[in-house]
């Protein structure tokens, strides 16, 4: 006779069957088993990034990285491409299409450089969700874009935490590359309005002394080298930069350069416009990266008190001799001491605690650019270095800023210059024209590079003796 504990264990192997039997009848299961054994063989790992983030509402940043990133460094050999013409764009952007495979290097011999070379596949493709209808389209309702890399689980870690991050980064760079630049001006509702950033200025155009634009170029490449030196030595990545000079020296010029060399936005603070410490903190913060920071004139919008006067009060009032009337807000900036906690006017700590970037645990990577035409009336405090990191005087036009504008202007190159117009050098020593009249005069008649340079000639000359005299 068999004993209970054999019908228990007859029932728990029947049991075992039937569940395994009403598993096999359901599919999904099926494949879901499938998927688990495979993938437990399976040496690779996959990793999938969705266009849209839970939400649908924004493409998500890391894809957006990694789809500048293929279509730069990845594209070549892939034969599906899309391309797309951007605004004020004359060039089409290429992007890998969906449904096609790329391989990626990284490490040893390839990308990166370092330990054993870990190769990755990428992936893009496409899926329509099953059964979805929808009333109000978002965008990525309909069909829903991915990427899927894989990669040997040996290099699990190099991937995640090098190549992905190396990726984002590169990515990144891509995109600030190829995105139409912007010029922001602060607006009365305490905000930032935009147009396109399309000024010619380069550092080849700009005229000034050869050694300085050298020195400011190095700096730059190495301020935009240095992320994880700021990072580490626990400072803001931002660097500030005081231009003072007399009028038409190429300050504001200096500024475009600047932005086109470092494909930053500018973002052209006005602080007449700024009511308070607070409006300018949150002005500040509203503020991205790659970005550079103008104050133009710093002179005429703080002074050493911390109280405001706007330039054009300032030059209404030297012009005419009458104290000029001041607007409300202006006359209580102007009257009011420092409030407690500096939050009620905008007072000059405010401007400091904004330069020294308090508020900028928001992200790195911005220029700081103040001007002036009188250095010295400045608060040693705003542009102590560490605020002001590097100090450029442009000057009057000297013989050799003077042969880079007749390049830009005449087409003409030094020797044909020395050999005609020697002079000019004598004159230029004596005399302060600043380049922004010399350009002036070498434009009055384009075709005839003579009669320009002997109008030149002619106005340092009146220059030369009005001074002697
Ligand atoms: N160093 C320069 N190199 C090339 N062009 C220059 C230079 N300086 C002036 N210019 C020319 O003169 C014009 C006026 O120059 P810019 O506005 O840069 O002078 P600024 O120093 O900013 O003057 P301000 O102090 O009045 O603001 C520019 O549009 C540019 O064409
Ligand atoms: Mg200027």
């Amino acid at each position: 006779m068999p004993s209970k504990e054999f019908w228990a264990g007859i029932g728990s192997v029947l049991a075992f069957i039937l569940a395994l039997f009403s598993m096999a009848l359901n599919h999904e299961n099926i494949t879901l088993w499938m998927n688990k054994v495979k993938a437990f063989l399976s040496p690779y790992i996959q990793i999938t990034i969705p266009e849209y983030g839970a939400e649908h509402l924004e493409r998500s940043d890391f894809f957006v990285a990694i789809e500048a990133y293929l279509s730069l460094y990845c594209a070549a050999d892939v034969r599906k491409l899309k391309a797309e013409l951007g605004s004020h764009r004359k060039i089409p952007l290429f992007y890998v299409d969906d449904g096609q495979q790329i391989i990626d290097t990284f490490g040893g011999g390839g990308r990166g450089g370092r330990g054993r070379t870990a190769t990755v596949w990428w992936h893009a493709y496409k899926e329509t969700p099953k059964g979805s209808v929808s009333v109000v389209c978002q965008p990525g309702e309909e069909e829903r874009r991915f990427y899927r890399v894989s990669f040997h689980r040996r290099f699990r870690k190099t991937v995640l935490d090098e190549y992905l991050p190396h990726v984002i980064e590169r990515g990144r760079d891509v995109i600030a590359k190829n995105r139409q630049r912007r010029l922001f001006t602060n607006n009365p509702n305490n905000g930032w309005s935009h147009v396109a950033f399309q000024h010619p200025a380069t550092f080849d155009t700009l005229a000034m002394d050869p050694t300085l634009k050298r020195a400011i170029l190095e700096d730059l490449d190495a301020f935009r080298k240095r992320k994880e030196y700021y990072a580490r030595v626990g400072k803001p990545w931002k660097r500030g930069y005081l231009l003072f000079g007399p009028p038409g020296t190429g300050k504001s010029t200096m500024i475009s350069a600047m932005a086109n060399y470092m494909d930053y936005d500018v973002y052209d603070l006005e602080l007449t416009a700024v009511k308070s410490n607070n409006d300018l903190r949150r002005l500040f913060t509203k503020t991205a990266g790659k970005s550079i920071i103008v104050i133009e004139d710093i002179d005429c919008s703080v002074d050493l008190t911390g109280k405001r006067r706007g330039k054009k009060q300032q030059q209404a009032r030297s012009s005419d001799g009458a104290e000029p009337e001041l607007s409300p807000t202006m006359e209580e900036a102007a009257g009011a001491a420092e409030s407690a906690d500096g939050s009620q006017q905008l007072t000059l700590s405010g401007v400091l605690n904004f330069i020294d970037g308090l508020w900028s645990a928001c992200g790195g990577e911005r220029i700081i650019v103040f001007t002036t035409n009188h250095k010295d009336k400045l608060d040693p405090a705003l542009i102590r270095r560490g605020r002001m990191d590097m100090h450029i005087e442009m000057s009057y036009c000297t013989y050799e800023a003077f042969k880079v504008l007749a390049n830009n202007y005449l087409e003409i190159d030094d020797h044909q210059l020395f050999e005609r117009f020697g002079k000019v050098q004598q004159l230029l020593e004596v005399t302060k024209m600043s380049p922004a009249d010399v350009a002036e005069h070498l434009m009055r008649t384009p075709d005839d590079a003579s009669a320009c340079l002997e109008g030149l000639m002619l106005a340092l000359k009146e220059k030369a003796d009005a001074a002697n005299r």
